[in-house]
Order: structure tokens, then C-alpha cells, then sequence
């Protein structure tokens, strides 16, 4: 059973606090289910997820319990552990599943110096009947790092559900739990004894949250083989603008992810001793990375901005009619330290304007208290989130290229070496389609409310491979909301968007099964 822990709500933050919301009742759920015309069945598998609710959290907290953090070589047996979990609560619910190796991974080796291997990727099939249609859902079972030292309240791979329903955990919402959702709709179709109406192909992954790493192949490879049945494809693995509406969303940023290394001294020095007499590769490093953007968040490498694409006047008009606000932002935020003051800007800059920002130096002092050294060898990480029109190796040639002057105009003698240690698309779609038609139908029927169409400053690199390989429409299905923190200390996400989540993906599907054949 889940840990429930009865603790005030208060002490634990990140940057958000609860609303409260208004669910549907049972009459207004099956008056929207008349108006929507829709598969009655719903309504019984609806009550089966609702029965089903505490077992589908201690599949999560299962889940939660496997440090599955892709980019440290020591996590990797664990991330292999949460692959192999998926892959046998997939078995037991009837899928056919293989683990997929992906080979070697470049640039990253265990500690004794030997190679390290990609973590599998799991392809499942549920269902094949030819009279159905089939959807690949694509999501991924590896996590951002996490230490409960970084500032968490609880222990991060150790699901806390207070009474007030938010649930904490390292991958709760980024991905595990939208992962899981799809799996507890089958297991809830199973005990309600619901034909499931499509045919399920599931395909998720170990690294997404280090760039995807070798999977385009293999999805590149499979999209006319084992994915050439889909009609469409679906991830839910993206979070809603804001707490109160559901969205769908249509476009991602990309992801271009830099190291830039300095380098000097033999071995780090002692600053009394070499303090005044050795070039320092920090001192160097925090100006060249300094050069990078200013506190508006105005990138300064030239070359990126003359790439994006312009603004359309049909673009213009969407933003004000979406539901957000700005009070949210803070919320989500923690703070009210925003570069702009209103809606459109602060959405255009999420949305469809290129980021640059600064992560973290490799090989720095950062530990409490005053040591005194001069670190001998940095590494400075950054990354820019790329939009329509941007192009990865031009992006890449304007960053080189401003990067070796910037270090240049110093004049030292240390040694500095730049490259991108991950690259990854942008997207946008069309919403019309039926795929989305199909979501838009199952949100209003969960929900009670019709979705907003938005974009997402996030990434996630394969989804424009998906597009390319089946030539279907890939549409964004999230379940959890803009104050979930993903990425962040104390991670959650709230019961009702789990619960109502699985409701959603099933709901989904039946919308999928009924729309007309001759669209899209
Ligand atoms: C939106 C998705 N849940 C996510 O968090 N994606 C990561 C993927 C990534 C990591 N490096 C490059 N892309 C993200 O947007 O940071
Ligand atoms: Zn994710
Ligand atoms: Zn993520």
C-alpha cells in the first residue's frame, strides 16, 4: 500500500500550493456523456478506475522506488531494473513485449572506464485486431536526478501522498505516471470486462532525459515494421499551462545541449600558492559563459535569432483566448522574478522564441564552506531550446563560433574546447485531426471542460521522428498540471490528475475507435 503520510501540506513546496477545484458530479458526467453521443461503456470503466485508484498508486509507488536517473553511469543497472518492471507488469496484463537493446553508449563510461550500455527500450503490442484501429503511445521510464539533500522534503524515490492528494516522487509526473497510465487502462478495461477498443503498440524508453540517445534509429528502423500498423501516436508526457484546464498540445521546443571545457593547470592548485601566478580556467570559463545571454533572457550569439521564424497574424491572435495566468506562473515559478510582466509575451517566450540557459559547471567547487582551490579543469553546461525555423548545425556553428571568440578576446593560455553533447528537434503539428478531435472529445467527457491547444517549451526529441517515420499525426496528451515541478525538488503529482489521467488515455481511445475512418 501507498505511504500515506499526514502531514500539513505547508511543509512542503515546490513554489505551488493546492486549488481547489470543482470535479464533475455524477448527473453532469452523464449529461456531457448525452452530448457527446459517447460509448456508454465509459461509464463503467470510469467506476472500475475509481475502484482500482489505490492499487494504481502502488504501481506507482513501485515505480517511484527504482532510481531510474539516466544520466549517471552508476543509475544504469537501476534504469535496466525499471525497464525489465515495465516490461513484466506489461506481460502480466497480456501485451506481447520485447526489450530492445540499443548498443553502446557514446561519451558516457562505468567507473572502472568500460563502455556503458543504453539502457532497453520496451516494445509492446496489445491487441491485434484487424477491425480496430491501432495508436502507438510512446513514453519514457527514466527520471531526472534527484537527492533529497538538493532540498527535497521527503525522500524523492519514495512516493509520499499527503491527504490533500499530491503525490511526491522522482517521476511521478515526468513520466511515470502518464507511462503507468496507459497499462492501468488496460488492467481497468480487463476487471471491468471491457472490450478494449484499439489496438495498443507501446514503445518507451531509458533516455529520454538525456537526449533520447539511440533511439531514432530504432524508431527510424521499425516505423514501416513493428510500428507499421499505427494510425496515429500519442504522448503523454508534456503538463498542462496551468492547474484548473486540461489542454492538448501540437508543438516542442528542441534541445541543443553544450559543454564547453577550460582547461590549464596539471591538477587543481592551491590558491595561496598559485593565486596571482596561474591563468584559472573558472575565471575564464564564468566570462565566456557570461557572454552567452543577458538577465532578459536575450541570447547574444549571433545567428540564432535570425533564425525563427516569423510571427503569422493568425499566431498573434491565439494567445490571449488561451487560459493562463500570471499569478499561476509565480505559483509555478516560486517567485515573481518573471522577464515579462503579461500573458502573450511570457507564452511567445515559452512557446516559439529559442532559450539559452546556463546548467551547471562540471568540476567546481560547489560543496558548503570555503575551500580554497583553484579547480584546474571546468566544465561549462548550457543548453538553447530551438523553434520554427531554427536548424541544428547551423544553431551549432553559431554557438561554436561565438564561443571561440568570446574565449579569444581573453587572450589566455589555457585550453578551451566546445561541443554539443546532445541535439534534438522541434515540432509542431496540425490539432485538426481526428486523433485530436478524439482527445478533445475525451477531455470534455472527463473533465467537463473543452481543451486549450497549446505549444511546450520542453522537449522531447523524438517525437518529430515519430511523425517522420509512420507519416501519422502525433498528438500530446498530458495528465499532469504546471505546478508539478518536473525536473525540480519535491516532483508530484496530484491523485486527481493520475486517477482522472487514466480515465482520460482510456476515454481516449474509445473516441479514437469511434471517429470516422475517412479522416486523416
Ligand atoms: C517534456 C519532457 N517531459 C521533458 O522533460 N523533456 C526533457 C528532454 C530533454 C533532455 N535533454 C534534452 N531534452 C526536457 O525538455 O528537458
Ligand atoms: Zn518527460
Ligand atoms: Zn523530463
Amino acid at each position: 500500500m501507498p505511504r500515506i503520510l499526514l502531514r500539513q501540506p505547508s511543509r512542503l513546496t515546490n513554489g505551488t500550493t493546492t486549488h481547489t477545484r470543482h470535479y464533475l458530479t455524477a448527473p453532469i458526467r452523464a449529461h456531457q456523456a448525452r452530448k457527446l453521443k459517447m460509448a456508454p461503456q465509459l461509464d463503467g470503466y470510469f467506476s472500475q478506475v475509481d475502484s482500482m485508484s489505490d492499487h494504481f498508486i502502488e504501481r506507482l509507488r513501485q515505480a517511484v522506488a527504482i532510481p531510474s536517473v539516466s544520466s549517471e553511469a552508476a543509475r544504469r543497472p537501476d534504469v535496466v531494473r525499471m525497464g525489465h518492471f515495465l516490461a513484466d507488469e506489461l506481460t502480466k496484463l497480456g501485451a506481447t513485449v520485447e526489450l530492445r537493446p540499443l548498443g553502446k553508449q557514446v561519451g558516457m563510461t562505468n567507473a572502472d572506464g568500460s563502455a556503458l550500455d543504453l539502457p532497453p527500450v520496451v516494445l509492446a503490442r496489445y491487441g491485434s485486431d484487424k477491425a480496430k484501429r491501432t495508436i502507438l503511445v510512446y513514453g519514457h521510464y527514466d527520471v531526472q536526478p534527484a537527492e533529497r539533500s538538493d532540498g527535497w522534503d521527503t525522500e524523492p524515490f519514495d512516493l509520499t501522498v499527503l491527504d490533500d492528494g499530491r503525490m511526491f516522487g522522482r517521476g511521478s509526473t515526468d513520466d511515470k505516471g502518464p507511462v503507468l497510465g496507459w497499462l492501468n487502462a488496460i488492467e481497468a478495461h480487463q476487471k471491468a470486462g471491457i472490450d478494449f477498443p484499439v489496438n495498443l503498440l507501446m514503445c518507451f524508453e531509458g533516455m529520454e532525459e538525456y537526449g533520447s540517445d539511440g533511439l531514432d534509429d530504432l524508431i527510424n528502423e521499425e516505423g514501416k515494421k513493428y510500428f507499421a500498423d499505427a494510425d496515429a501516436v500519442c504522448i503523454s508526457d508534456n503538463y498542462w499551462l496551468g492547474t484548473e484546464r486540461p489542454c492538448l498540445t501540437y508543438g516542442l521546443r528542441g534541445c541543443n545541449y553544450y559543454s564547453v571545457e577550460i582547461s590549464g593547470p596539471g591538477a587543481d592548485l592551491h590558491s595561496g600558492v598559485f593565486g596571482g601566478t596561474a591563468q584559472e580556467p573558472m575565471t575564464d570559463l564564468v566570462r565566456v559563459l557570461a557572454s552567452l545571454v543577458d538577465t532578459d533572457g536575450v541570447i547574444q550569439v549571433q545567428g540564432i535569432k535570425e533564425q525563427v521564424a516569423p510571427v503569422t497574424a493568425e499566431e498573434a491572435g491565439l494567445y490571449e483566448g488561451i487560459a493562463f495566468e500570471m499569478e499561476t506562473l509565480h505559483e509555478s515559478l516560486g517567485s515573481k522574478t518573471t522577464i515579462f510582466e503579461d500573458k502573450k509575451s511570457t507564452l511567445m517566450a515559452r512557446w516559439r522564441n529559442p532559450s539559452l540557459s546556463v546548467h551547471g559547471i562540471e568540476g567546481a567547487f560547489s560543496a558548503p564552506g570555503a575551500k580554497t582551490v583553484i579547480p584546474a579543469k571546468v566544465t561549462g553546461k548550457f543548453s538553447i531550446r530551438t523553434v520554427p525555423n531554427m536548424e541544428v548545425d547551423k544553431t551549432n556553428a553559431a554557438v561554436y563560433k561565438h564561443v571561440e571568440e568570446a574565449f579569444a578576446k581573453l587572450k589566455s593560455k589555457n585550453t578551451m574546447k566546445v561541443w554539443a553533447q546532445h541535439t534534438g528537434n522541434w515540432w509542431v503539428a496540425s490539432p485538426k485531426h481526428w486523433n485530436f478531435n478524439a482527445a478533445a472529445k475525451a477531455t470534455e467527457r472527463v473533465w467537463g471542460m473543452k481543451p486549450d491547444f497549446t505549444r511546450e517549451g520542453g522537449s522531447i526529441p523524438v517525437t518529430l521522428t515519430f511523425e517522420q517515420a509512420t507519416g501519422k499525426n502525433v498528438l500530446l496528451l498530458p495528465m499532469g498540471s504546471s505546478t508539478d515541478g518536473a525536473h525540480s525538488i519535491n516532483e508530484k503529482l496530484d491523485k486527481k490528475n493520475y486517477i482522472e489521467g487514466i480515465k482520460l488515455l482510456g476515454a481516449y481511445l474509445h473516441y479514437v475507435a469511434e471517429e470516422p475512418k475517412n479522416e486523416g
